[in-house]
């Protein structure tokens, strides 16, 4: 989202990324070969749907190849645009080198409206956009591996693994062409909940930070902290849903595309959710108040902002009037540049996106290394076993709609008998030691230094060195 007053999305990276090396020693020409984009690729194709042949336009950037494999999610949306695609490549190439995932920086998108097809449609459509990615080698589990973003997630990740495998039958490594996949086709345990839950990390290690804590003016724990969120899909849902049941927090605010919900007393996450999904968005739900022009909702008085939909959304037009005292960016580049400086000149904390949402890439990470691995990941990964219990899963619930008997699954026994507690265990702390690592490192660069005045600042220095680092391993 840019308007004239403001840079594109990829020049706000940018920006961002000029500040911090004004404050490194890199040599210029290092410099430019970290912010540039290496490539981009555009394609157009065709699917017959509904008796005619629809045109979809997609894309796939490469940002660095610092490391190989590079890493990055496919979004579906209607707004994606080549810009739009190298910022987020760019994220990632800063968000791997923080977390220490072992990747250059990749993303993808395709212009399309995922609630516009029916299942069948979308599959012809992913499969399609699959093919033309996989034979130039941009979906690869040595040179390429996307994972879900916005409109994406186990669905068509799975979808992809299964296009890959039919190209390349040979693939011993096939697996790992793609994260995100669902547990009983390769996936790993966690990783639908990995970029919320690394948003709840984010906060707890945030809160044992005294002195950003004190920055923001805040003190005490998370428990009973006012906490507005925009966007109820993956990452919002997920943040949301465990910083109100695991940490007390209070979900005041809900911001989703037809509106938003407020309620002081806290909204109920998991039956907003329900709503969201039956009914499309926030307006008929019951509690609360109801606000039609929701984007107002991020300026309202709270103790935690938590963007987890889109970028832009709180730009100059918005950000003298934000009241909250600390931002989380879940979502990638929801502040813009011009934005973060307004913010940061008021006092505001914005703990930023190459960090806050980096959970997702993080337990992608696991999944990939258990798929090259071959073997049981952690104590307990039976991947057989897990197999099998999917399939009694869908055969108890064929049997139920079958018999027309009306009975269900409960969701709860369903979830917690296809995951493996186990793998859920050594994935959730391999996340939280990630997270608390990283903070740290972000941490002590922006206690550490008077000229470095916030967190963006100094998680782009501690990952801009990391690239600087392989660049010079190279013999760059
Ligand atoms: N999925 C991941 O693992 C992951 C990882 C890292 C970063 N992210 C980032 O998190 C953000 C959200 O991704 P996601 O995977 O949760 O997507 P999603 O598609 O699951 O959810 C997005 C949500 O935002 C809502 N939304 C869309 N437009 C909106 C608007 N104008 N106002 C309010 N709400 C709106 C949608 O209705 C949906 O509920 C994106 O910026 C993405 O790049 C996602």
């Amino acid at each position: 989202m840019s308007n004239q007053t403001e840079p594109s999305f990829r020049e706000s990276v940018d920006l961002m990324f000029n500040r911090a090396v004004g404050l490194m020693d890199l040599s210029p020409g290092l410099e430019e070969k970290i912010r540039v984009c290496n490539a981009t690729y555009t394609v157009r194709f065709g699917v017959r749907l509904r008796g005619e042949i629809k045109t979809f336009t997609g894309y796939r950037s490469v940002h660095s190849e610092h490391m190989e494999p590079v890493k990055g999610g496919i979004r579906f949306s209607l707004g994606v645009n080549q810009d739009e695609v190298e910022a987020l490549a760019a994220l990632m190439t800063y968000k791997c080198a923080l977390v220490e995932a072992p990747f250059g920086g990749s993303k993808g998108g395709l212009c399309v409206d995922p609630r516009a097809y029916d299942a069948h449609e979308m599959e012809a459509i992913t499969r399609r956009f699959a093919y033309e990615l996989i034979k130039r080698d941009l979906i690869n589990p040595s040179q390429n591996v996307p994972a879900p973003d916005m409109g994406t997630g186990e669905r068509e990740m799975a979808w992809i693994a299964d296009q890959y495998a039919r190209m390349n039958t040979t693939d011993i490594n096939a697996k790992a062409c793609v994260t995100g996949k669902p547990t009983h086709a390769g996936g790993i345990a966690g990783r639908v909940e990995a970029t919320g839950r690394g948003v709840q990390y984010a906060l707890r290690e945030f809160f044992r930070d005294e002195r950003g804590m004190k920055a923001a003016g805040l003190s005490g724990s998370l428990k009973g902290k006012r906490v507005i969120v925009q966007g109820l899909g993956n990452v919002g849902y997920h943040a949301a849903k465990f910083l109100a049941e695991e940490d007390g927090a209070l979900i005041v605010g809900v911001i989703e595309r037809d509106g938003a919900i407020v309620d002081t007393n806290g909204i109920d996450v998991e039956a907003l959710r329900t709503c969201v999904a039956e009914t499309g968005g926030v307006a008929q739900f019951e509690a609360g108040e109801y606000i039609k022009n929701g984007a107002e909702v991020l300026e309202r008085d709270c103790d935690i902002l938590i963007p987890a939909a889109l970028e832009g959304v709180i730009n100059k037009s918005n950000a003298e009037r934000v009241q909250a005292p600390l931002i989380i960016e879940a979502a990638n580049g929801p502040v813009t540049a011009g934005a973060n400086d307004i913010l940061v000149a008021k006092g505001c904390v914005i703990i930023p996106d190459m960090y806050a949402n980096a959970g997702g890439v993080t337990v992608s990470y696991f999944e990939w290394v258990k798929n090259l691995s071959h073997i049981r990941f952690g104590r307990m990964q039976r991947r057989q076993e897990e197999s099998r219990h999917q399939l009694i899963v869908d055969e108890l619930e064929r049997l139920s709609a079958d018999s027309g008997v009306g009975w269900q699954l409960s969701p709860d026994f369903k979830e917690r008998y296809l995951r493996g507690a186990d793998e859920l265990e050594l994935v959730r702390s391999g996340l939280d030691d990630t997270m608390r690592i990283a903070y740290q490192a972000m941490r002590d660069v922006w206690h550490g230094r008077d000229d470095v005045p916030d967190l963006r600042t100094a998680a782009y220095l501690v990952s801009i060195d990391k690239v600087a680092q392989s660049y010079r391993a190279k013999g760059l």
